[in-house]
């Protein structure tokens, strides 16, 4: 049986977006899913009961981060991730580039791969197409990502043609050196800037190497939404209809429809955990800053339209202390309601595209979540 598998439901009527499952070695994922990010193997301040209560299906871990601490040797002797962890559904690990070139010192890419020295302790380190890929297979993840080069934004017209070509040739290593092929799915990911033929080539080498899932990368790098939006109008259409298409590092509930309706199945981003831990949330009526004076004394729930943990049993006022005195528990109580409120938003995507009524959801969504011409 091969590793990844993707079932189409449905597309809908209205909007082109589609309805599908991604079969997995550790269950099947409803998409369009959004992906909580559990960086150094845990998705900060939950447990795996929690992450299961709110139904997130799937769940994301860095191998740069593993990689460096504790090193990847241990989570295989601890029998992997999934044990090592306490998490029986899929997970997806990313494969070290991106956060190589956002986190670490003193990096030199070459075609052989990249040395840079560790944020933590300044080691001298090394990640290759090779290295990535016996990291992964440690770790035993359902989800494996190929080595590749996310170009910064705004990049060279020539620098990012010459970062694809790379990456082309790093996937091609990838799928050479992976030792698992049957039991562990490997998505390419495509390169090319904003650049609609440089997108072309790098889709064609790719899809021409017939891997079980293809990821869009170098977006969500601080290019415009509407410039995000215009790649993947003529990317998305490049990949085949018959694997799961992922756009890396998007979470925002906006992009999240948006990218649902240009047909992507999979989304990861660590804002709804991040912003959760300075006390911003994401509410039926907007970005609402719970740590702010106003609601010192509001003593209704966070968010009215939501049945989460958090707004059945507190009130912005609890929530507003917690954070204010630095409470490990209300860092807890905003990050349950941030990843609840995206599961349910996705929930609601494919609801609206099994109804063919995508289009109109966003309006009521984006009329509501105030966010009128974004
Ligand atoms: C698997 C590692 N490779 C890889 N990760 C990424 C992670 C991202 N995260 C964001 N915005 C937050 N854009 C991304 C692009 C890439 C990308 O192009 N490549
Ligand atoms: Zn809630």
């Amino acid at each position: 049986m091969a590793a990844i598998t993707y079932e189409h439901i449905k597309t809908c009527k209205q909007s082109g977006a589609r309805l599908g499952r991604v079969h997995t070695p550790h269950g099947i994922i409803e998409t369009p899913t959004f992906m909580p990010v559990g960086t150094q193997a845990t998705v900060k301040t939950m447990s795996p009961e929690e992450l299961k209560e709110m139904d997130a299906q799937i769940i994301l871990s860095n191998t740069y981060h593993l990689f460096l601490r504790p090193g990847h040797e241990i989570v295989r002797q601890a029998g992997g991730l999934h044990k090592f962890m306490n998490w029986d559904r899929p997970i997806l690990t990313d494969s070290g580039g991106f956060q190589v070139f956002s986190l670490s010192e003193m990096r030199k890419i070459t075609e052989e791969g990249v040395h840079f020295r560790s944020h933590l302790n300044g080691d001298k380190k090394f990640l290759s197409p090779e290295v990535a890929m016996e990291v992964q297979n440690a770790l035993g993840s359902d989800i494996m990502m190929a080595f590749d080069e996310c170009p910064p934004y705004p990049a060279e017209y020539e620098y990012v043609k010459k970062s694809l070509e790379r990456t082309s040739r790093w996937a091609e290593r990838c799928l050479e050196s992976h030792a698992r092929p049957h039991d562990q799915g490997l998505f390419a990911i495509v390169q090319g800037g904003m650049h609609e033929d440089l997108r072309r080539q790098s889709a064609a080498d790719l899809t021409s190497m017939d891997f079980p899932g293809y990821a869009i990368g170098g977006l969500s790098v601080g290019e415009p939404k509407h410039l995000m939006y215009g790649v993947l109008d003529y990317t998305v259409p490049l990949l085949p209809s018959n694997k799961p298409r992922y756009l890396m590092g998007v979470g925002s509930p906006d992009a999240l429809i948006e990218g649902s309706i240009r047909g992507v199945d999979m989304f990861d981003c660590v804002l709804p955990t991040r912003i959760a831990r300075n006390g911003t949330t994401m509410t039926s009526q907007g970005r609402l800053v719970v740590r702010n004076a106003k609601f010192a004394t509001d003593f209704g729930p966070l968010d009215p339209e939501c049945d989460c943990y958090t707004c059945r049993n507190y009130s912005r006022a609890y929530l507003r202390h917690l954070i204010k005195a630095d409470e490990t528990f209300g860092l807890r109580l905003t990050t349950i309601h941030n990843l609840h409120f995206l599961q349910n938003l996705m929930r609601n995507v494919r609801k609206a595209i099994m109804e063919d009524r995508l289009l109109d959801f966003r309006d009521e969504f984006f009329d509501q979540y105030g966010l009128h011409d974004n």
